[in-house]
């Protein structure tokens, strides 16, 4: 994926600041006081994304910090994918844990405002960000496990999906799913893949035809998820899950997820253009960005 051009001029387009023109970013970490170790942990952070890595167990924790609900927005998705491939080019690195600093929230999806009454070339510079948000982390080498401290719906939970592990907060007010028809939008053909990947045909299309959001315990029986735990014990469960699962060779279990999920991966690369025309079309009609400004409206009531 030659993704990094394409990647500094949409940063030099969106006034995020590329994590290469920051302050060294290793440098970041708290400095030791005089004449202790120095723990071997590395930190980088930027607008809305904070990653720490333990250099000694080889994890980064990353954690999405974008109020009020961790909406991917053009300059998150950025961020994302600038954090997941340093992380892949550091050879400290063999896990991430992905989780949020928002209370009750994990991601709300996509940004809908980046899809409301925008042109033509924001569409396709957006779509670009999804997709490659989506091919890094999907198609990541590391260990990746997300610890969903909240609701995730739509593209929260497509980050959750991606991931190879899934553990939730046994919260039910907390729920995930796509639920895209809600909106009146369809998940793209990917969303969905990677959907039946973990769930299997039968539940992805009718949780997707019914646009469902799951309360965590039925998303666990579902298999959407992997494990609940309590919310307090999320990040430490977390860490003996990737504990596990980095106890096994790098290159056998890399070259097993590769074969897994190769053919979906494949499948966007190959009609990347293609889809991008496709959300743009679609995203343009009137009537579907009418569907959208109800939904917001909608949102926005319930709140009043
Ligand atoms: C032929 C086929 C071709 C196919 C081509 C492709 C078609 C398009 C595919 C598009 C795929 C889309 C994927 C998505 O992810 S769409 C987004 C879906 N997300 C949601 O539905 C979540 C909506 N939000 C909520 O349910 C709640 O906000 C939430 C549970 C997350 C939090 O609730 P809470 O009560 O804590 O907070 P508020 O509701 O008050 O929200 C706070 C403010 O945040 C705004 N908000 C919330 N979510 C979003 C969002 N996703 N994008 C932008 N803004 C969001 C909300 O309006 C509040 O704003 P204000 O404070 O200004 O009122």
């Amino acid at each position: 994926m030659a993704a990094a051009p394409i990647l500094a001029r949409r940063i030099a387009r969106s006034g995020v600041l590329p994590l290469c023109c920051r302050p060294p970013s290793w440098d970041r970490a708290p400095r030791q006081p005089p004449g202790l170790p120095l723990a071997p942990c590395r930190a980088f952070s930027n607008n809305k994304i904070q990653v720490e890595l333990d250099e000694s167990s080889g994890v980064a924790m990353m954690k999405f910090k974008s109020p009020p609900v961790n909406s991917l927005s053009l300059d998150f998705l950025t961020e994302f994918s600038i954090s997941l491939e340093k992380l892949e080019n550091d050879r400290a690195c063999r896990g991430v844990i992905i989780t949020s600093t928002i209370p009750k929230i994990f991601s709300s999806g996509l940004d809908i405002m980046e899809m409301c009454g925008k042109n033509v070339e924001h569409y396709g510079e957006f779509w670009r960000a999804v997709q490659e948000m989506w091919l890094r982390l999907y198609g990541s080498n590391m260990v990746t496990v997300a610890a969903v401290n909240g609701s995730s719906p739509a593209g929260g939970c497509l980050i959750a999906l991606s991931c190879d592990y899934r553990i939730m907060a046994e919260n039910p007010k907390f729920s995930i799913g796509l639920n895209e028809a809600q909106l009146g939008i369809v998940a793209p053909f990917w969303f969905k893949d990677t959907f039946v990947n973990v769930v299997g045909h039968r539940i992805a299309e009718r949780s997707l035809q019914l646009g469902s959001l799951h309360p965590a315990p039925e998303a666990l029986k579902l298999g959407l998820v992997d494990e609940l735990v309590p919310e307090e014990k999320l990040l430490e469960k977390a860490s003996a899950v990737m504990a596990r699962w980095l106890a096994l060779p790098d290159h056998a279990r890399q070259l097993t997820k590769s074969m897994m999920r190769k053919a979906v991966l494949d499948h966007l690369v190959a009609h990347r253009e293609e889809d991008i025309k496709n959300f743009i079309n679609f995203i343009s009609k009137e009537s579907i960005q009418k569907s959208l400004r109800m939904y917001m409206e909608m949102l926005k009531k319930k709140k009043s």
